[in-house]
């Protein structure tokens, strides 16, 4: 899907145009304050067919979680292909009021509140704060399962690495593009995150990063 002339003065010093994948997954990277928040917030502005989870959300904290629910999915047209209550284990926590959910567990609700939405297109700022590892990697899971366009910002670049169809990356007012291979050097990321970082590979082959 092509973005086309999209205006974010704070951050980029020029309107951008770039692409959006179709049903992939696209990771955002870059430094603290270089704009990942600003472009997914004009993206939600701009395309009115997608779903948006705010690195902050709203605070509903007297409001149960069967009825935060509810509320996504007025907005969705047919009923759910994929279970994404049970993905990310949602049941036990229907009666209770978001006020009392751990910080994970509210974010468990939050996704599963945009994803039950059913949008073609899926904006998600920092969805992996305070999930654990097994929610974690069940999110990827769920998200490719759902075959909808999604747009991601994280900060594990092993996340990025291991899930991403296509990464981009916001530096220095700009947008590139590219994919996971491409942009994941340990040169360039050193670059970008101003901070030496160094891809190792284990003996069965699996690469990662580190610091
Ligand atoms: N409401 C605001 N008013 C003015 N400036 C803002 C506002 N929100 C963010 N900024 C500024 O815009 C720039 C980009 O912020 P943004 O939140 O998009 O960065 P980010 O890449 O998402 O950062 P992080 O990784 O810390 O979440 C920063 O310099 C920030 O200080």
């Amino acid at each position: 899907m092509q973005i086309n002339a999209l205006a974010m003065p704070r951050v980029f010093n020029q309107p951008l145009t770039f692409n959006l994948p179709e049903k992939k997954l696209t990771v955002v990277i870059g430094q603290n304050g270089a704009g990942k928040s600003t472009l997914l917030n004009a993206l939600a502005r701009r395309l009115p067919e997608a779903a948006y989870l705010p690195q902050k959300n709203q605070i509903y904290d007297d409001m149960r979680v069967v009825e935060l629910l509810a509320l996504g999915q007025q907005r969705a047209k047919n009923a759910p292909t994929v279970d994404i209550l049970a993905a990310l284990a949602i049941e036990p926590l229907l009666s209770q009021r978001m006020a009392t959910l751990s910080g994970g567990q509210q974010q468990r609700v939050w996704l599963a509140f945009v994803l039950c939405q059913q949008t073609p297109v899926v904006l998600l700022d920092e969805p992996l704060t305070g999930l654990d590892l097994r929610y974690q990697s069940r999110l990827a899971g769920l998200l490719r399962s759902l075959n909808v366009s999604v747009v991601m910002v994280v900060h594990d670049l092993n996340y990025a690495q291991r899930e991403a169809d296509w990464v981009w990356v916001v530096h220095d007012q700009q947008l590139m593009a590219g994919t996971p291979g491409d942009m994941l050097q340990e040169n360039f990321l050193s670059e970008v995150f101003n901070t030496p970082i160094k891809q190792h590979i284990t003996t069965e082959g699996i690469r990662y990063f580190d610091v």
